[in-house]
């Protein structure tokens, strides 16, 4: 399959070959490494003490007894060295010293398997002892969880010292059955180590590119879900968003009972200030309009939005008429008083607003729709009254139809 269809192509990752990744990724692969590793030896050490006591109790009913209470004594210390490393596993704080002590552990472990043979005297008791080896080796090539280079330095080393002290205090090594056992192991033990941490590095490369990915993809959602609810210019909420809370709103307000309030703003006369400053000028004065109605809109459940062109919108749930035309006159004065200028129009020369506002309590005869229309009426209101000003929506008195033949007496 890999050799015929392009996308299944084996990704080449540098450094996975000589286990060693540049520098940066290197270092966050240890880190990794390490974390998981610890991880499993914290279940390992049992498995490891298991295979520990099922070896000593084979070894010990099969020693001669001339021997027995020596290779004990001796190898006992083994079992002492797994047993710490297991309980130091357990203490999260020493983690990070993983590397040191399972590798410091390692190599003590192999160098007093090594030596035992040296100090054991008889054939026999020597071929039983270098079983202990091998265990030592598996054990620490594939279960310890320690690096290649690690494991190689744990086994090669403790390997070395303890022959040296077979050597120099016991007698000797007999290699026929070293190369057999320790050598052998040892060039099995380091291909399966190599190739496993091989494995591991290209499974932690492919996650951390996953991983990435799906970084990438969420912060391109993030920024796609923002786009859709805001205005490039102003970055208030858009039209779309608006509409959504109006309906929202409207039928909290409804099951609440309370009243809501919408206010529409149009700048006065922004064609004539397109025209005077130019289009780019028109652009900062909305978003400088923007910044200030912002501040208009901060309790949970108001929203200020652009509602589109040069009009913006406001929306108030819960705020009864005599607070939304606290809040008109308010909005409109804050505009005038930024000052911003405007020399086309007439009234004063300055940017100023037109506020449309209109309250209703939300019920089974009206909806969301009317309660808009209502303040785009009052906003056409306040632009007939010379603009600069605020008008809140009142309905019209109901029409009295009066007959054209009734007669007052009839
Ligand atoms: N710079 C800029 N201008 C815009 C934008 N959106 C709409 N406009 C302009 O706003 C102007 C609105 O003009 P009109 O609807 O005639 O209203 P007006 O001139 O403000 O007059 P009144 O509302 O009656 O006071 C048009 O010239 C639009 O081109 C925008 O995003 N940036």
């Amino acid at each position: 399959m890999s050799g015929t269809d392009p996308r299944f192509r084996r990704v080449v990752v540098p450094g996975v070959r000589w286990l060693r990744f540049p520098r940066r990724l290197e270092r966050e692969y240890r880190d990794y490494h390490c974390r998981e590793a610890v991880t499993a030896f914290r279940v390992n050490a049992f498995y490891i003490l298991l295979l520990y006591v099922l070896l000593i109790t084979g070894i010990y009913a099969l020693a001669p007894e001339a021997v027995r209470g020596r290779w004990l004594g001796t190898y006992i210390w083994v079992g002492v060295i797994v047993l710490v490393a297991g309980c130091m596993a357990q203490l999260r704080p020493l983690d990070r010293y993983f590397p040191l002590y399972a590798g410091i552990g390692s190599f003590l472990a192999v160098t007093l398997s090594m030596a035992i043979p040296g100090f054991l005297y008889g054939p026999a008791e020597t071929q039983l002892a270098h079983v202990s080896v091998i265990y030592a080796l598996v054990i620490v090539y594939a279960m310890v969880g320690l690096r290649f280079t690690h494991a190689v330095m744990a086994c090669w080393g403790g390997g070395v010292l303890g022959w040296m002290l077979a050597e120099g205090f016991g007698a000797g090594i007999d290699w026929q059955i070293a190369h057999r056992t320790y050598t052998g192991i040892s060039l099995l033990g380091m291909f399966l180590c190599y190739t496993a941490e091989v494995r591991d590095r290209l499974l932690f490369f492919n996650q951390r590119q996953l991983y990435r990915q799906q970084q990438r993809t969420q912060a391109l959602a993030d920024r796609l879900h923002r786009l859709s609810r805001e205005d490039s210019l102003t970055s208030l909420a858009n039209r779309r968003f608006f509409d959504e809370a109006l309906e929202r709103e409207w039928r909290r307000c409804k099951r609440e009972k309370k009243p809501l309030a919408v206010m529409l703003v149009d700048v006065d006369h922004f064609k004539d200030y397109n025209d005077h400053y130019g289009h780019l000028k028109g652009d900062e004065c909305l978003q400088a309009l923007a910044t200030e109605l912002r501040r208009y809109g901060r309790r949970g459940g108001d929203l200020v939005a652009r509602f589109g062109g040069e009009e913006f919108v406001l929306l108030y749930p819960g705020v009864e008429e005599a607070e939304a035309m606290q809040l008109a006159s308010r909005v409109c004065r804050a505009v005038r008083m930024l000052g911003m200028p405007h020399k086309p129009n007439p009234r004063v020369g300055e940017v100023t607003i037109s506020v449309g506002a209109a309250v209703m309590v939300p019920g089974e005869r009206n909806c969301a729709e009317q309660l808009l229309e209502a303040a785009d009426r009052a906003l056409y209101q306040a632009k007939t009254a010379g603009r600069d000003t605020w008008k809140l929506y009142s309905p019209p008195p109901p029409v009295r139809l009066v007959s054209d033949t009734a007669k007052p007496d009839d």
